[in-house]
């Protein structure tokens, strides 16, 4: 024992190492100090806290951002959508809000606020979940969103192969039950889609159409719901495109909200102007959902990008400088081949289930290419009111199915060209049906005395000697 103790180093050989190793430790600090920047000693020293956490941790982390691959991340919208209901006593703050006149019996809905934890179980797995968002200058769009899922090491395969399922299956329920559809609006600006709650009243019950056409329409979209298998199977993109035109007053918004309502889909409705380049459009359009209406009211307006090619040649020769169809320096820098690429070019693929739909009053000015199939698949003309149309604004407007005046309101309207949205607006002067139809009578006629006196002929004299 006594030998043991006499080898080893006394206090003044100990004090005196550690003073020669503290010496050396300020040295080398000193050194480091001066050789390595301030900022890269931080990240430096950030990595290997990091590394050291992520090695002794036994927590496994997934991150669910909000684009993928240049595309929406499917999976970040399914989270989004199942993660308010697994909202449980745990959560210690909630995002709620309501777009409901207030009523209440009604509770506000819930969503998710950034840095809210949300813990879920499933099948014995303790799965935590958190929103984040980061603000950067260097991104366009400025916010990213991002869900966080930290599971144990050990479940990261189940995660993978059944809890990502299993959301992904609820989400989808959920989202084909929704009750409240949305519009979005490209805002230039913060570069992003914004959203409102899409509460149109028109159905295909209240559109007044033709009743073949109109039940054409209904198949056309319930087979193209269905055709998924199809549509894989002939190797074409799952979307289809509609044309809607004819005079302004005729419908074409209303059977726009009428297939939204029909389809359960959110509208996507894009001003072409929104778009800078190609490249801008190219973002805009693949930043909207699957299951979606892409909505380009009024194409012919605005822009010249869709206007037929042949007749602006001649504009577009004086002017040297510009490239093809970029008419005016104020004009978007998107090109009419831009547009057709995603019509049904290569990035016509990105996205499944999708209806486009334009609208115009001026089809024949619309370049052809624009309009063959496979780009807008069905063309349907929204016209004047006709008698069936007449009788269908009657049933929504007046309750009514059938009136003594009906045959003279049909005669007239045969020879009359008035719209429906002019029809409407006289059905709903008042709720008495009779003072209606026969403020109605008199309006027709005036109208058709002033379509024949501007064609050059006579008005037509009653024998009562009043104009008809
Ligand atoms: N076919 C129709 N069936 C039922 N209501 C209609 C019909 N057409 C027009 N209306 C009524 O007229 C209003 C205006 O119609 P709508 O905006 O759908 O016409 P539009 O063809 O889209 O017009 P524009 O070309 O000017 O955009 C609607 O809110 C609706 O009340």
């Amino acid at each position: 024992m006594s030998s043991l103790l006499g080898q080893l180093p006394s206090i003044t050989t100990l004090l005196s190492i550690y003073a020669s190793v503290s010496a050396m430790a300020m040295l080398l600090r000193t050194m480091l100090n001066e050789m390595i920047p301030y900022r890269m000693q931080n990240y430096i020293s950030s990595k290997f806290f990091d590394l050291a956490s992520r090695c002794l941790s036994s927590d496994f982390t997934f991150i669910i951002e909000q684009r993928w691959q240049a595309l929406n991340n499917e999976t970040f919208r399914v989270v989004e959508a199942y993660l308010p209901t697994r909202i449980g006593p745990s959560t210690d703050s909630l995002l709620i809000g309501s777009n409901e006149p207030l009523n209440p019996r009604v509770p506000p809905k819930k969503s998710i606020p950034v840095d809210c934890k949300i813990i879920d179980e499933f099948h014995g797995m303790r799965l935590e979940w958190t929103l984040r968002s980061i603000d950067s200058k260097k991104y366009f769009p400025r916010e990213k969103r991002y869900f966080r899922l930290t599971c144990k090491k050990g479940d990261r395969d189940r995660v993978m192969q059944s809890y990502f399922p299993h959301i992904a299956k609820t989400a989808q329920s959920i989202l084909n039950k929704r009750e409240t559809l949305n519009i979005y609006t490209y805002d230039q600006e913060s570069s992003m889609w914004e959203s409102t709650v899409f509460k149109h009243p028109a159905t295909f019950d209240t559109i007044a159409m033709e009743p073949k056409l109109k039940q054409f329409i209904m198949e056309d979209l319930d087979s193209f719901v269905a055709r998924k298998d199809f549509f894989e199977g002939v190797g074409r993109a799952w979307k289809r495109g509609y044309l809607l035109y004819g005079p302004p007053g005729t419908g074409k918004s209303s059977l726009v909200a009428a297939i939204a309502n029909h389809l359960r889909y959110n509208i996507y409705d894009l001003q072409v102007q929104s778009a800078r380049s190609d490249a801008d459009l190219r973002h805009i359009l693949t930043s909207t959902t699957n299951r979606s209406i892409l909505l380009i009211e009024d194409i012919d307006c605005g822009t010249k990008v869709s206007h037929d090619r042949a007749k602006v040649q001649d504009d577009q020769e004086d002017k040297d400088d510009e490239q093809p169809n970029r008419i005016s320096p104020n004009d978007p820098g998107v090109t009419f081949s831009g547009l057709l690429n995603f019509l049904d070019g290569l990035w016509s693929s990105c996205g499944d289930e999708r209806i486009i739909i334009f609208t115009t009053n001026h089809k024949e000015k619309l370049d052809p290419a624009l309009l063959r199939p496979g780009r807008m698949d069905v063309h349907i003309y929204m016209g004047y009111c006709s008698p069936a149309g007449f009788r269908k604004l009657a049933a929504t407007y007046l309750g009514i199915k059938d009136h003594s005046s009906f045959v003279t309101i049909e005669n007239l309207l045969e020879s009359t060209t008035v719209t429906p949205a002019e029809v409407a607006q006289q059905l709903m002067k008042s709720d008495e049906p009779k003072a209606v139809l026969e403020s109605f009578i008199d309006f027709l006629r005036r109208k058709r005395n002033e379509e024949t006196r501007e064609a050059g002929a006579p008005p037509i004299q009653k024998q009562d000697g009043k104009e008809s």
